[in-house]
């Protein structure tokens, strides 16, 4: 699996895949400033806590590009003002807020000219498209000793490939396994309504990679463990505060299943995800557009499937408490989520 994005040194451009066009096209994006940047996260082309992430740092280099021609004082505001918009694009995912503040964290400890401050800021982005890699074959590692040869497991949205630089989070240990252990691992993805990051990316991505996909509709996850024929669930997470999991709408009801049912849950996400400081109360849940997401599947049906003027209600993530996660697997190793705040808090 390619990386869902890069940065074009020759161009001064970050490319992406356009994953509003997958599975049916592979389509990519030249995005050449930060606006474009900040609505590329905001409209869902790129998606995924780390992808927006490392998005956000380039998306930064982008805007020092822009103003690399005036004097460090001007420079500093309109930076400013860049790290303000692309850090309003999407509310949940803390990866987008943390690559932000690191850039700007950089231009604070640098007294140096427009142009200097321009080359650190490209050359940080660059380096944050690299460390996401390496986090998530280490997460990949860790996380594989949890699955054993012949496992099926449920993954709940797309924490995969395309919603990181490369590999993922929640795939990595399945990748792991299966490429560097060379265990068989069935993996069973939720569509994952509404945006279907399930159906479309998930199962486009691990089917091109050959390894063993099946879709379900959200509504079968419970009745699939009912019948014994799930062995773990593994997600991904936007944030992880102090005693609770955000991530995709409906993890909270897949954790709940797979408490009933014994299964365990696993999720996995870099220390980038962590915000243990916070707690529930200080989290936005982002809330989407409902007719076009719920009501009009993106555009993707010949009408909406809701009668019009019945409203609909679209919240993008949910929240889940660690008394249902087994374990938090990071790039540091596999944790229980009491010893997630000991080790990090
Ligand atoms: C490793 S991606 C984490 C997370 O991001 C996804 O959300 P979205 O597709 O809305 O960006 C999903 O919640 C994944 O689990």
């Amino acid at each position: 699996m390619e990386p869902s994005l890069r940065w074009i040194a020759e161009k001064n451009v970050i490319e992406m895949i356009d994953q509003t066009k997958l599975p049916g096209t592979l389509t990519y994006l030249e995005i050449s400033d930060y606006r474009s940047a900040a609505n590329s996260i905001k409209n869902m082309n790129i998606r995924g806590a780390p992808a927006i992430g490392v998005t956000a740092a380039l998306g930064m280099a982008l805007a020092a590009i822009e103003f690399q021609h005036l004097e460090v004082g001007k420079f500093k505001v309109e930076m400013e003002n860049a790290a303000r918009i692309i850090s309003k694009s999407r509310p949940t995912a803390v990866n987008l807020t943390w690559a932000v503040k690191r850039i700007q964290n950089l231009i604070e400890n640098n007294s140096t000219s427009s142009p200097d401050l321009t080359k650190l800021i490209i050359a940080e982005g660059q380096k944050m498209w690299q460390e996401d890699i390496d986090t998530n074959r280490a997460m990949g590692k860790h996380g594989a000793t949890l699955l054993i040869d012949g496992d099926t497991v449920l993954t709940h949205c797309n924490a995969g490939s395309l919603a990181t630089v490369q590999y993922g989070t929640a795939l990595a240990p399945i990748r792991w396994a299966i490429e560097e252990e060379g265990k068989k691992i069935q993996v069973i993805a939720d569509e994952t309504r509404p945006r279907l990051q399930g159906a479309r990316l998930t199962a486009w991505e691990l089917h091109q990679d050959k390894i063993p996909i099946k879709v379900e509709a959200d509504n079968n996850a419970g009745l699939m463990m009912r019948k014994g024929k799930i062995d773990k669930v593994i997600v991904g997470a936007d944030r992880i505060v102090n005693g609770v999991v955000f991530n995709k709408i409906g993890t909270f009801m897949v954790a709940m299943a797979a408490k009933y049912h014994n299964v365990p849950m696993y999720v996995v996400a870099p220390k980038s995800t962590l915000s243990l400081n916070e707690t529930e109360k200080d989290v936005i849940i982002e809330q989407r557009n409902a007719q076009y997401e719920v009501a009009e599947i993106m555009g993707k049906i010949k009408e909406p499937i809701v009668p019009e003027g019945v409203e609909c209600i679209n919240y993008a993530f949910d929240a889940t408490p660690f008394e249902l996660i087994t374990k938090i697997i990071t790039q540091d190793g596999v944790f229980s989520p009491e010893e997630l705040i000991q080790r990090y808090k």
